[in-house]
């Protein structure tokens, strides 16, 4: 029998992913002037509204939370669309998900944080208890743009004493370089204008 060429093997995964990374590339839509003049929004309504889509989105978003090291303990996801996608990757690795709400949307002890967004300024919570001391949260978002929201969560995950290993999106607007404001690794799925 033939050795297994481990070195193939990688190639043809990473060019599967790239394949389906650009069927997911090709139904993003985008809405110039949304929700304010001169923000290009890109929205992915249309790829979960295609379940073949959305089955890729979710295989690839699990793939590379995997992909984190060390690994996530626990999920936290944002409001809102952090908690569409959030929860896929916590059940498919078994572990907790956690979210951060905007403001008073939460009962029970809060901590809060305050962060300016690429249109407008808002303050979200987290409760208290929902994830311990030395824990690695892994936080995730539909996508990146300023990074104000995610620094934003990174100071509560800080606050409770969370380890953060990092930041997992879907879209990541390239132009505005919102990785710099975050101390730990991003990764995401698509770079979008
Ligand atoms: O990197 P940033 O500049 O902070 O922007 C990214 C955030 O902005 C959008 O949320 P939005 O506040 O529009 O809320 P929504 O999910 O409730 O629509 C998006 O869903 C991210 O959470
Ligand atoms: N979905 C999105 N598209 C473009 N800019 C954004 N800023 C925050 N969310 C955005």
């Amino acid at each position: 029998m033939a050795p297994v060429n481990v070195e193939n093997i990688n190639n043809d995964k990473r060019e599967a992913f790239k394949k389906k990374v650009e069927i997911l590339e090709n139904n993003l839509e985008y809405f110039p002037d949304f929700p304010k003049e001169g923000i290009l929004y890109s929205e992915m309504f249309k790829i979960l509204r295609t379940p073949e889509l959305f089955q890729i989105l979710r295989d690839l978003l699990v793939e590379t939370a995997k992909e984190f090291d060390p690994k996530p303990d626990v999920i936290i996801g944002i409001d809102s669309k952090g908690f569409l996608f959030g929860p896929l990757v916590a059940l498919e690795l078994k572990i907790p998900f956690v979210p951060i709400r905007k403001r008073g949307k939460l009962p029970g002890k809060v901590k809060s944080a305050s962060y300016v967004l690429e249109y407008g300024t808002d303050t979200m919570e987290m409760q208290e208890e929902s994830i311990q001391k030395g824990q690695n949260a892994l936080l995730v978002d539909d996508c990146l743009a300023t990074g104000g929201t995610l620094e934003c969560a990174s100071e509560l995950v800080k606050a409770f004493q969370g380890n953060l290993i990092g930041c997992l999106v879907i879209t990541e607007k390239y132009e505005l370089d919102g990785f710099r404001k975050l101390s730990c690794p991003v990764k995401s799925l698509m770079k979008v204008k």
